[in-house]
């Protein structure tokens, strides 16, 4: 199978539903998803009429919480966008932002409708992802500042209007310390002010992954912003990898934590569906699993050391985003080809009723781990037994 043919397969998700019968349907949602009902969330019609004209997928769905005596459900929405560039990466700089940021606003505009409450875009949402190709000119144009670079300013009106806050993860220039390029994503909350940023902390060196080129491993640990939703926290794209960054977040108290990313289906398309839903079980928070859709091509070619000829494209960005809860029951997937936004209306009582039931907080053991790895980075004995 090639990859235009991997590209027909529009979602592993509908092919399951299509395929199965009633019962049969019914057992694998419930052994994969973790629920038999997938508790759709109604969505208006206004909403439906505004993706189908603007070709994006738009699905919704309930995770409700058990009810308390003692504490009111604390129901939330949040909103997660996937979505292709718009035009021709050989395009003036300012004509494919423009162009991006005029397709995002239909989405970002379904989200507000729908009462959306922490909407996130994903990783270096307003360009391509031009690091492939180990070129500064002109990629690293589309760098901005975090407080009003044009993405900001363009969130931020969406954000008052929408009562809402929006995460948005871009190519950012540190116009204040040495022009520096991180890659980061920015907090604007409901009022249209930045509440902070968070700078990626694992920087890939994989495939196409040619990041290390342009920025280094981010300098802001691991932030959890307090927002007037509930706490919230970014863990950039190849930080899904890494236990211990998502463990850091856990700790510093997030109930829902993004993953904004970019990843291509030759790479890591096996591994999506487990590391944002495995994160969210053992750190009992709820996770949102976004990746960017489509194949960008790029003017000149370029190789990676890999041994691949030479080529002009990064493959395919497989979409397939997702939100799971911290009892790990997850949303089906959007599509692995077309734009989408998915809701989710969660209840955070559920981090800590997971908590409860489960107990990883209380017996993850860290004072354990915490000395066992300081003897490690001090390069002290392994423990390690040999047979005698
Ligand atoms: N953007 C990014 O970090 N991608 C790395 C590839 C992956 O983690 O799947």
């Amino acid at each position: 199978m090639d990859s235009t043919e991997k590209q027909n397969i529009k979602s592993i998700d509908k092919i399951i539903v299509t395929s199965l019968k009633n019962e049969e349907l019914q057992e694998f949602n419930r052994i994969f998803y973790g629920r038999v009902d997938q508790h759709t969330l109604a969505l208006k019609d206004s909403s439906l009429k505004l993706a189908a004209s603007n070709h994006f997928e738009i699905s919704g769905y309930d995770f409700p919480g058990h009810t308390e005596e003692t504490r009111s459900p604390r129901k939330i929405r949040i909103g997660i966008i996937q979505h292709s560039i718009a035009i021709s990466t050989n395009k003036p700089i300012k004509q494919q932002r423009e162009a991006i940021f005029m397709k995002v606003s239909k989405l970002i505009e379904a989200a507000g409708e729908e009462g959306v409450n922490v909407l996130c875009l994903q990783e270096a949402w307003s360009m391509p992802f031009a690091f492939c190709t180990r070129e500064k000119i002109p990629w690293c144009e589309f760098a901005e500042n975090v407080t009003d670079g044009l993405s900001t300013q363009f969130l931020k009106s969406f954000a008052i209007k929408y009562n809402m806050v929006i995460i948005s993860p871009i190519l950012e220039r540190d116009e204040f310390r040495g022009d520096l390029i991180w890659n980061t994503a920015v907090v604007i909350n409901e009022k249209g002010i930045v509440m902070g940023s968070h700078r990626k902390n694992h920087i890939p060196r994989v495939g196409d992954f040619n990041e290390s080129t342009y920025y280094f491993e981010g300098n802001t640990g691991h932030p959890v912003f307090e927002t007037k939703y509930g706490r919230i926290a970014i863990n950039i794209c190849y930080g899904r990898h890494h236990p211990l960054n998502w463990l850091m977040f856990g700790l510093n108290g997030a109930e829902v934590v993004f993953n904004p990313s970019a990843t291509v289906s030759g790479l890591s398309e096996h591994l999506w569906a487990i590391e944002a839903r495995n994160a969210a079980i053992a750190n009992s928070y709820f996770t949102c699993a976004i990746n960017r859709v489509g194949t960008e091509i790029f003017p000149n070619e370029f190789t990676s050391g890999d041994g691949k000829q030479a080529h002009n494209d990064f493959g395919h960005f497989y979409g397939s985003s997702y939100v799971t809860a911290p009892d790990g029951t997850r949303t089906p997937s959007l599509s692995r080809t077309m734009d989408g936004l998915l809701i989710s209306q969660i209840d955070l009582n559920m981090c800590r009723q997971i908590k409860d039931k489960w107990g990883f907080a209380m017996t993850q053991r860290l004072d354990m781990y915490a000395r066992s790895l300081s003897k490690y980075v001090e390069g002290k004995e392994l423990q390690l037994v040999k047979d005698k």
